[in-house]
């Protein structure tokens, strides 16, 4: 018998809804595959959709040979080799040479607070007080068809000013204030597809997606109202080589012609946040001179590049990843590097993300968690930093006191703090092996942490608050990827289990225990009704399979893929 796709139009995609056919009005070569709405449509037009499409087909090849070099590398670390400085870019890191000038809207950067593209959010971190709003379409979204939708239509509505949200349940109604943080966006990373967009008939790039669909949208509007004639600005994540930093360079150039605006208005600081890129900061940065608003650090996916750059390299165990703080020596020196290659360069160099939350129920704990980011926030604006990210609104007037009492009246320290004695950090600094200790409670919480996450982003929640901190893509692929590590290694426990090791059978054992514990903890209609045990299984199957999975979000992402109107499909 024939499918219903047999008699849909080639190159179309059509929604019965209703009685009538409904669909979106698509250029040759595009066919979207996810749910119509009207409203959707305002953002899925028959031009913005040209403009991604002209994007991929233009950097497809580009981006397909970027991810191979990828897995190349990836084989040469399981090897044994390890990732270095690059001999053949030595002019690069050893010329003088700096990035354009950092427009003056986005000179003072101390307080960024970062967030999901959610509606209510988007305007509470606009008016949060913080200098920049880094919108997030990456590590703390979950890339579901309405939430990316609902997402340019956030960010559309906000660039525009008219953004509102009314709360029926508490009847508030949101608005911008006069004053509102800069808006930076994030898309996602190069390894992502958009299965809802196909474009001659393959998933679209899920990163060309998020930046041809904003920009097309708002280019015009963010240069006359947000970025005194520069933008729009992003942040751009988990870049394993300066290659990708090129594409996006080209890409940025792309657009700049094509909108007839000059070359440069487009401005991203890059997450250094893979254990390679720390190795290429400069030649990034090199990369995107002209485009460049500085590096960032990444901490947390650092970490998780970390595992996976070292996972068959078992004299390189991580400790629990609550002991891989910034004081390791290893995390301080690739700050440390930050710093000094773009105060070098002449751009910012941020910190990055204290996972600490406000605690409402225990003051004291409060306190504590206050003190830890506000210790951590101090040792960043010491060290050269010249603003940081925070992750809720709660936390803003702790590092803005930090960062004014230091700062003062200066919008950065780009040119005050040069670091030159970080210039002789080496590869053995960069790679120095941590200090710490693998216990049952770290391989727990690394269980009941990875499933819960992924629980929540198979129902379209990308970042949640869990035992008060907040826990995005990251953590969680921190999480599932020690434990993979510890597996196959079978890496030995210390603490009350002393010489205990891990085997399938204890991870067996740890998995019913603390599932029962998240049962009792979120209450057993909510867990029956959640996606708890397809989350369990997912998270099983990725830490015991045979070869580490670069991303679980990849293979999460089949789940929340809906193609319509013929129902759910996978990749
Ligand atoms: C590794 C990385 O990539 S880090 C960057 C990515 N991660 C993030 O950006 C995390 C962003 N933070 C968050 O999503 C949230 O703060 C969470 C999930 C951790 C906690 O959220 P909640 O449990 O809702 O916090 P809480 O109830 O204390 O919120 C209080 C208020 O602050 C708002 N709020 C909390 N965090 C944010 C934020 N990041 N941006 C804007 N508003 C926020 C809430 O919407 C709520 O607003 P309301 O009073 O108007 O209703
Ligand atoms: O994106 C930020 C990180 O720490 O990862
Ligand atoms: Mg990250």
């Amino acid at each position: 018998m024939a499918s219903f796709e047999t008699f849909l139009p080639p190159n179309n995609s059509v929604q019965i809804k209703n009685s009538g056919i409904m669909g979106y009005d698509v250029p040759e070569g595009v066919d979207i595959r996810g749910r119509y709405d009207p409203e959707f449509s305002k953002i899925l037009t028959r031009d913005a959709l040209q403009f991604v499409a002209d994007l991929q087909r233009e950097f497809r090849n580009h981006i397909k040979y970027a991810l191979e070099c990828r897995k190349e590398a990836k084989i040469r670390y399981n090897n044994g080799g390890l990732p270095g400085f690059d001999p053949t870019t030595k002019n690069i890191r050893e010329r003088e040479w700096v990035c354009a000038p950092v427009p003056q809207a986005v000179a003072d950067r101390r307080v960024e607070i970062t967030g999901p593209v959610e509606r209510k959010m988007v305007i509470d971190a606009l008016n949060s007080g913080a200098k920049v709003f880094m919108a997030d379409i990456e590590d703390s979204l979950s890339p579901s068809w309405e939430n990316l939708m609902r997402g340019y239509i956030n960010l559309r509505d906000a660039v525009n000013g008219t953004i509102s949200f009314h709360d029926q349940a508490r009847n508030i109604v949101y608005k911008l204030n006069d004053q509102t943080a800069k808006l930076f966006v994030r898309p996602r990373g190069w390894h992502l597809p958009e299965a809802h967009i196909f474009i001659d008939g393959e998933p679209a790039t899920g990163c060309l997606v998020d930046f041809g669909l904003y920009f097309f949208h708002n280019y015009a509007n963010f240069r006359k109202t947000q970025g005194q004639g520069f933008g729009p600005f992003f942040y751009l994540p988990k870049m394993e080589h300066y290659r990708e930093a090129k594409i996006w360079n080209n890409v940025f150039e792309r657009a700049e012609k094509w909108a007839g605006i000059e070359r440069g208005s487009i401005r991203a600081t890059v997450l250094i946040e893979t254990l390679p890129a720390v190795f290429q900061m400069n030649e990034i940065l090199y990369e995107l001179r002209d485009h460049s608003v500085g590096l960032n650090c990444g901490r947390w996916d650092y970490m998780f590049s970390y595992l996976k750059t070292f996972q068959a390299h078992p004299d390189r165990l991580l400790p629990d990843r609550v002991q891989v703080g910034m004081a390791q020596h290893f995390m301080r020196s690739y700050s440390d590097l930050v710093i000094h290659t773009c105060h070098k360069r002449g751009v910012h160099a941020m910190g990055g993300m204290a996972a600490h939350i406000p605690i409402k129920d225990d003051l004291k704990a409060n306190e504590a968690a206050l003190e830890f980011v506000r210790k951590d926030k101090l040792r960043e604006v010491r060290a050269g930093h010249d603003g940081t990210w925070v992750a809720h609104p709660g936390l803003i007037p702790t590092c803005m006191e930090v960062f004014n009492n230091s700062m003062a009246n200066d919008p950065n320290q780009i040119h005050s703090m040069k670091r030159q004695d970080a210039s002789v950090l080496s590869e053995e600094d960069l790679l120095q092996k941590p200090i710490g200790v693998r216990t049952m409670e770290g391989f727990r919480l690394n269980t009941r942490v990875g499933i819960q996450y992924l629980a929540n982003w198979l129902t379209g929640l990308g970042c949640v608050p869990l035992y008060n901190f907040l826990e995005d893509a990251a953590v969680a692929e921190i999480s599932r990827v020690q434990i993979w590590q510890w597996l196959k290694y079978e890496a030995e426990l210390d603490g009350d289990v002393r010489g205990v090791k891990v085997n399938l059978e204890l991870f067996g054992r740890v998995v019913e225990e603390e599932m029962a514990r998240i049962e009792r903890e979120v209450g057993t209609e909510k867990f029956m009704k959640g996606m708890y045990k397809e989350a369990c299984r997912l998270f099983i199957k990725q830490c015991t399979a045979p070869v580490l999975d670069d991303f679980m979000t990849l293979d999460a992402y089949n789940y929340i893929v809906i193609h319509h109107p013929i129902g759910s499909s996978r990749l």
